[in-house]
């Protein structure tokens, strides 16, 4: 499994590695030496092969720089090298700069490649290997920049687990009662989720963490790694409030009655796949604007609410209100469930098996 770099990439990685091995394969992570990826793999009890990667720029971003280059080149040679000795059934790439090595490595030698592509445009890591890999297994039913025949539909394999709720609780150190939302703005945090919410929500639930109409309400926040130190002394008067750098996302779908995210697709399959009702504000910098995309297809589906970044302040507090009703989320969550990508990991690794060498 190539990959690496954002959780988008990765968590779908790790939930096809699972499928396959399952069935009898060995899987293993192939990545940027001391990348995410391989604290995930670790983790998850995955393999891991770490080798260098460069970044290239995205077109209509100016020239790559020629250091990266550098180490993409260094990336391919190492990875060409362990491929060589391994001689893998397939190397199976799920873009971010960190895949390139192992999957245009595997390409040179001849080896089976199938690629997965996570969003409704082709990324630029997958525009590079897609001309020479024997399928594209995709989570939308049309990939801008993809041909038709490329391409197989499968969806957004997600780690197909559950927890009972009282045990995700108490592995969050959350109560049992409350209203739990779920703040994650993605696997690098948000600074604007990290910035808006913990205010907006003291705003409208006070500081004993009340809804208007009562009921007690209990927030985790997933404020990415680097943020959590500045999100920790604003909220430390609010003792319904718990912020933490990375979340085990398993756990916290599991606990959550409502979540307010990103809308990276990862992120949004998970949200179904658990039937949790989301408020979502999608990243306007994301390629093409492809989030609000994503978020109102969600909305469209009635198991989320789009807020626009440039609203946040005036209208995120009573989007969650409207939310939290119950009739509302339970109307949401059956919207959610419709629209899970449960068997995605399976329908993906059936793609994989059939060009297996
Ligand atoms: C900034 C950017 O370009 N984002 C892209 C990136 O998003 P990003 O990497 O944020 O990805 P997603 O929203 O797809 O997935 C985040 C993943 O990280 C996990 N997680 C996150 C926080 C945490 O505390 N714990 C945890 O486990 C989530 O459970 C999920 O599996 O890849 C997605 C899929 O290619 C794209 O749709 C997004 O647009």
């Amino acid at each position: 499994m190539a990959t690496g770099g954002t959780g988008g990439h990765i968590y779908p990685a790790v939930a096809t590695a699972r499928e396959l091995m399952a069935r009898g394969h060995e899987a293993l992570i192939l990545g940027q030496r001391g990348g995410m990826e391989e604290r995930v793999a670790r983790e998850q009890g995955l393999g891991f092969q770490g080798v260098e990667a460069g970044k290239l720029a995205r077109s209509g971003q100016g020239r790559p720089d020629p250091r990266e280059l550098l180490r993409a080149a260094r990336g391919l040679r190492e990875a060409r090298s362990f491929l060589r000795e391994k001689r893998p059934g397939a190397v199976v790439g799920f873009g971010g700069f960190a895949s390139l090595p192992g999957v245009l490595g595997a390409q040179s030698l001849g080896l089976p490649t199938v690629l997965h592509e996570q969003n409704a445009r082709l990324g630029l890591t997958q525009r590079l290997a897609a001309g020479r890999a024997r399928a594209v297994g995709t989570a939308y039913p049309r990939v801008i920049g993809l041909p038709g025949r490329k391409a197989t539909l499968v969806g957004m394999p997600v780690r197909e687990e559950r927890l009972p709720r009282s045990e995700a609780l108490a592995r969050l150190g959350l109560q049992e009662g409350p209203l739990t939302i779920l703040v994650m703005g993605g696997s690098q945090g948000s600074l604007a989720l990290n910035g808006a919410v913990p205010d907006t929500l003291r705003h409208v639930l006070g500081v004993e963490g009340l809804l208007p109409e009562g009921g007690a309400v209990q927030v985790i926040h997933s404020t990415g790694p680097r943020w959590l130190s500045d999100v920790v002394p604003r909220v430390r008067d609010l003792p319904w409030y718990q912020p933490v750098g990375f979340v085990d996302a398993v756990a916290a779908w599991s606990a959550a009655d409502l979540a307010i995210t990103r809308a990276g697709t990862g992120t949004l399959a998970e949200a179904a796949f658990h039937g949790v009702p989301l408020v979502m504000v999608p990243l306007p910098e994301s390629a093409e604007n492809h989030q609000l995309h994503n978020a109102l297809s969600v909305q469209e589906a009635g198991a989320g609410r789009v807020v626009e970044q440039a609203r946040l302040e005036e209208a995120l507090g009573g989007a969650v209100l409207e939310c939290a009703s119950p009739d509302k989320r339970a109307a949401m969550r059956e919207a959610a469930l419709a629209r899970s990508p449960a068997g995605a990991a399976g329908r993906f690794a059936d793609l994989v098996e059939r060009f297996l060498h």
